[in-house]
């Protein structure tokens, strides 16, 4: 299974909730830089992790981990499967890699253990997982609304080029929504950013992207600022956070801008990627 990485073009948080999670708007799309999850039958019945990567668990912490239990419990499945987790998206990066890990298992063992079920009913146990974890399920681009499980589909932005710049900082989102003070951040046009994607118009989804997770990343590592400022000075259309951070990713249209941005950042940063933006959802 293609285990996609999200951006989110425009993040917006109305309010803190009674149950510690924080209201959201937001507009997530799938971009083409992906883990791949594969999954295989084991005679006996147990979940099993196999990853080479020293940031990812390979216990009950995985996401994929928690996704292959929970379907188990709610299924009544009685049946073992190894999961194994090629990393590609960088790990703890604002890019729910952990979360498509997870959408990724759902949907592959729905279809290994022959379960019928809807990509809806995916999401709806992904949401027990994580807030991103719905949105993964489908893919594509979305606005998502609740915190982040409400997830209402849009048609894909125009396509462009996704340059995707990860600083060796760890940031932890449970942190950076505690830190956020909600009286003094600028709010970014959510709907206006719908509306541009709808009309295609990539000049305005440029101008209206916003983030107001920045405030506190930004504010918390100011190598990320720089790296921001950076990615537009090189040449990127537009330049901006995904979802906690630290990862700044920049939209460019022209490939002739591409090489240019992707080596000036090399020099600047650990790592750095050039990807196409998908934003097309996932089949059923
Ligand atoms: C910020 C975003 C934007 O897409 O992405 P990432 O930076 O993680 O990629 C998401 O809202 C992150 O979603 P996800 O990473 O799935 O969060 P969860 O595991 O559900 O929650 C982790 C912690 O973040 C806080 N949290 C998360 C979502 C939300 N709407 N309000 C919150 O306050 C809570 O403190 C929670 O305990
Ligand atoms: N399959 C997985 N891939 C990556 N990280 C995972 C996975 N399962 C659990 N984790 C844990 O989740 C944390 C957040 O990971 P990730 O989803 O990559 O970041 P983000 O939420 O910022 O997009 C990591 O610190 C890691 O320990």
């Amino acid at each position: 299974m293609k285990a996609p990485a999200k951006i989110n073009l425009s993040l917006d948080v109305l309010h803190k909730r009674s149950d510690g999670y924080h209201e959201v708007n937001m507009v997530m799309t799938t971009i083409d830089l992906a883990d791949r999850v594969e999954l295989t039958d084991l005679y006996s019945d147990t979940i099993q992790i196999i990853s080479h990567n020293r940031f990812v668990p390979d216990d009950e912490r995985n996401l994929a981990y928690q996704a292959a239990k929970l379907l188990k419990e709610k299924l009544g499945v009685r049946r073992g499967v190894a999961i194994s987790i090629t990393k590609h998206i960088p790990v703890a990066a604002g890019l729910a890699g952990g979360s498509s890990d997870a959408a990724a298992t759902l949907r592959g063992l729905n279809k290994l253990w022959g379960l019928g079920l809807s990509l809806d009913e995916l999401a709806e146990i992904g949401a027990e997982i994580g807030s991103d974890v719905p949105f993964c399920v489908y893919g594509g681009t979305a606005v998502a609304r609740g915190r982040g499980e409400k997830i209402e589909h849009i048609p894909a932005p125009p396509p462009c080029w996704v340059i995707l710049a990860k600083p060796t900082i760890g940031v932890s989102t449970a942190d950076v929504y505690r830190n956020l003070q909600l009286q003094s951040v600028h709010h970014p046009d959510v709907d206006g950013m719908v509306a541009a994607i709808k009309e295609k118009n990539y000049e305005k989804i440029c101008a209206l992207a916003g983030n107001v997770l920045e405030s506190v990343t930004l504010n918390m590592h100011p190598k990320v600022a720089q790296i921001k400022e950076q990615m537009k000075r090189f040449g990127a259309d537009v330049s901006l956070m995904s979802g906690s951070g630290p990862t700044v990713f920049g939209l460019i249209q022209h490939d002739s801008r591409l090489q240019r941005v992707y080596n000036g950042l090399r020099g600047f940063c650990e790592q750095v990627y050039a990807v196409r933006l998908i934003g097309e959802r996932h089949e059923q």
